[in-house]
């Protein structure tokens, strides 16, 4: 029946934010990882939320060509463990940006030789930016990777690769990727990349360009997490802002 194809949250569910890890990538544009962002209850109740409800992804503005992003894609209907997830996205942001910023989480799937080009998560449009102006900020936060997964990473070429060696030794950045192609990161589960999309005036970073690579064997899922310069009304953000 169709009550047993919804997702279960458990009795007494209450949100709690895991004890997550944070690396400064860059400062200028401001770019953070973030281990352990999405726990593994929230992963699977995302993939439950989402299945079968994925179709090929849009794109946005002059970029709005198909072959540029051959992923599919679904928006996360809203519940209480995805409002946590909100939650922790507005408190990791300094809880200074009000829910009705956020728009609803986007969840994005590849198989193999599957990808998403070089884009902006900023838009060019105005026709884009009309209601709740432009992206301020996205999370890209991985939600699953299949066992054996090989490419899939999430490349910036104009962020310059941490020198350290730890990035590499934690399996968090590609350093088989040559020096002059930026930072890739690898795909892992629960982890999460966090930017800021516009400079000071409020217009687009160039800098912050950057691809979702072909999956060459396995697949991956991840979530982008968008917040807004202003609030998005119902007709995007849904009925509780
Ligand atoms: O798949 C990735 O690694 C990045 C996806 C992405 O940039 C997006 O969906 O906007
Ligand atoms: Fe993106």
């Amino acid at each position: 029946t169709e009550l047993e194809q919804k997702p279960i949250i458990p009795d007494g569910y209450e949100c709690q934010h895991p004890p997550y890890k944070v690396l400064m990538v860059s400062k200028s544009p401001l770019v953070i990882y973030i281990k352990d962002f999405i726990t593994p209850p929230e992963r699977d109740h995302l993939l439950k939320l989402s299945k079968d409800t994925f179709t090929r992804s849009g794109v946005t503005g002059r970029q709005s060509h198909n072959s540029v992003r051959t992923s599919q894609s679904t928006t996360v209907p809203r519940d209480d463990i995805v409002r946590c997830i909100e939650s922790r996205a507005l408190a990791f942001q300094g809880y200074d940006v009000p829910a009705s910023h956020l728009e609803p989480l986007q969840l994005v799937k590849y198989g193999p030789s599957e990808r998403y080009h070089y884009h902006t998560d900023w838009f060019t449009s105005d026709h884009d930016t009309h209601q709740g102006g432009n992206r301020v900020s996205s999370f890209f936060a991985y939600v699953h990777v299949l066992n054996g997964t090989t490419g899939g990473g999430t490349n910036f070429p104009r962020l310059e690769a941490p020198a350290d060696g730890r990035w590499c030794d934690d399996d968090i950045v590609d350093c088989d990727e040559t020096w002059d192609n930026g930072i890739t990161f690898k795909p892992v589960e629960g982890n999460a990349i966090y930017w800021e999309n516009l400079a000071v005036d409020g217009r687009g970073d160039e800098r912050t360009l950057h691809a979702g690579l072909p999956v060459v064997s396995g697949g991956k899922v991840g979530m982008n997490i968008w917040t807004r310069e202003r609030a998005l009304g119902k007709g995007i953000r849904g009925e509780d802002l």
